[in-house]
């Protein structure tokens, strides 16, 4: 028995014009039932709120605004569970809603609570299907694309392997209407993408194109998760396991999830810049920032928001999660813990990022 995260993109379910493709989503659920079938546990990342609330709204083409992706993703996402309810009932399985933000995976109580759900959603038999909360999601705290949010998924649920699913059948070696582009069967490391063209944008509907997939591989592979990304009509042979698409090997080994989506995920609020020692300290000792090591501040952040941590070149070198907000910070800089204790009482002592809260990004 293994454990499979599914992502599918919204120009596998949906019509140009704005809805549902019943038969595709069938399609998709009948690949994942029979996954179910065998034994696997499957996650299902299904975008496409935002696509199949055009239709139902009217609207000719995916607003660019935010208020209105919103109102149509809103809209969308209540009409795809409703599917995806109906279809996967007629298999005899139950779904389950999960709408992330980022907070809810980058914040210490957060990210345990997500991580309980899902374990429970699974050991019940349901099949979880996974979107961005859009509805609520602004701006600053979006993730934009459902590649990398599946990629962490898989990562949060411990799976055994990632399946991106799109409107085409893999990685090429340039956009597939190019002339001579080639199938990638096999990227075994970053190596195996020097000169393939992914730039060219994608559907109309989607939103990363090739880039985000690419990435999401890349977070997934390095956590040790291989992945294969192929066309939603091979969902059912790359659940079997045969060889299909593109498959990404891993090239790294398992780590805390919090901390992957820590780097990969969070938008941070502002920046803590760092001398020389505290640069030391961090990336080849692995110790937690202090305010001795600090010697600036930039942007309003609360404690409890992920920040830069920044060497004096001006490298963001890390990662982390801070212990105050940038208003208490300055006259705290460059002081040792003893002294702001003796100052300010028990309360400030504490470090700026603890240790077990940072992802150091780059070694100088
Ligand atoms: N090198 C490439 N290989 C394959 N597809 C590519 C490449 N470069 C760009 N693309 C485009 O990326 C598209 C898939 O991305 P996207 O439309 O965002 O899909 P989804 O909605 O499934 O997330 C493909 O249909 C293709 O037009
Ligand atoms: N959360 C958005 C989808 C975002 C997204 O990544 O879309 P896609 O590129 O089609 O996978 C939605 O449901 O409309």
């Amino acid at each position: 028995m293994s454990r499979v995260v599914v992502k599918v993109g919204s120009s596998s379910l949906t019509t140009p014009d704005g809805h549902i493709d019943p038969q595709r989503l069938a399609g998709l659920v009948e690949a994942v039932g029979g996954a179910r079938q065998r034994g696997d546990d499957v996650v299902l990342v299904s975008s496409g709120a935002i696509a199949a609330g055009l239709g139902p709204l009217g609207l000719p083409e995916r607003p660019r605004d935010l208020a209105t992706q919103q109102a149509a993703a809103s809209v969308g996402q209540g009409a795809l569970m409703a599917q995806y309810s109906d279809r996967f009932a007629r298999l005899g399985l139950a779904v389950g809603q999960v709408l992330l933000t980022v907070d809810d995976v980058t914040r210490r109580g957060h990210y345990r609570n997500a991580h309980q759900t899902f374990a429970k959603l699974l050991e019940l038999g349901i099949v979880p299907i996974v979107n961005e909360n859009d509805t609520v999601a602004t701006s600053e705290i979006r993730f934009g694309d459902n590649d990398r949010l599946a990629a962490l998924v898989a990562h949060l649920v411990h799976a055994d392997l990632l399946v991106l699913l799109s409107d085409v059948d893999g990685l090429y070696t340039a956009h597939p209407s190019e002339p001579g582009s080639r199938l990638i069967a096999s990227v075994a490391s970053d190596a195996d993408l020097a000169g393939v063209d992914i730039a060219r944008v994608g559907s109309a509907v989607g939103t990363g194109g090739m880039v985000t997939k690419v990435e999401a591989a890349r977070i997934a592979t390095a956590a040790g998760i291989p992945v294969v990304l192929t066309s939603a009509q091979n969902a059912a042979t790359a659940l079997e396991g045969q060889a299909v698409g593109t498959r990404f090997e891993p090239t790294g080994k398992r780590r805390s999830s919090r901390l992957l989506w820590l780097a990969h995920a969070s938008q941070t609020k502002g920046a803590v810049l760092l001398d020389d020692g505290a640069v030391r300290a961090l990336t080849q000792r692995g110790a937690s920032l202090l305010a001795a090591g600090i010697t600036g501040v930039d942007g309003t952040f609360s404690a409890g928001d992920p920040v830069d941590l920044v060497a004096p070149g001006g490298g963001v070198i890390a990662r982390g999660l801070v212990n105050f907000d940038s208003t208490e910070l300055p006259s705290l800089l460059g002081r040792s813990t003893a002294d702001i204790v003796a100052e300010l009482g028990p309360d400030y002592d504490r470090e700026v990022v603890h240790r077990d809260d940072l992802m150091v990004l780059q070694r100088p």
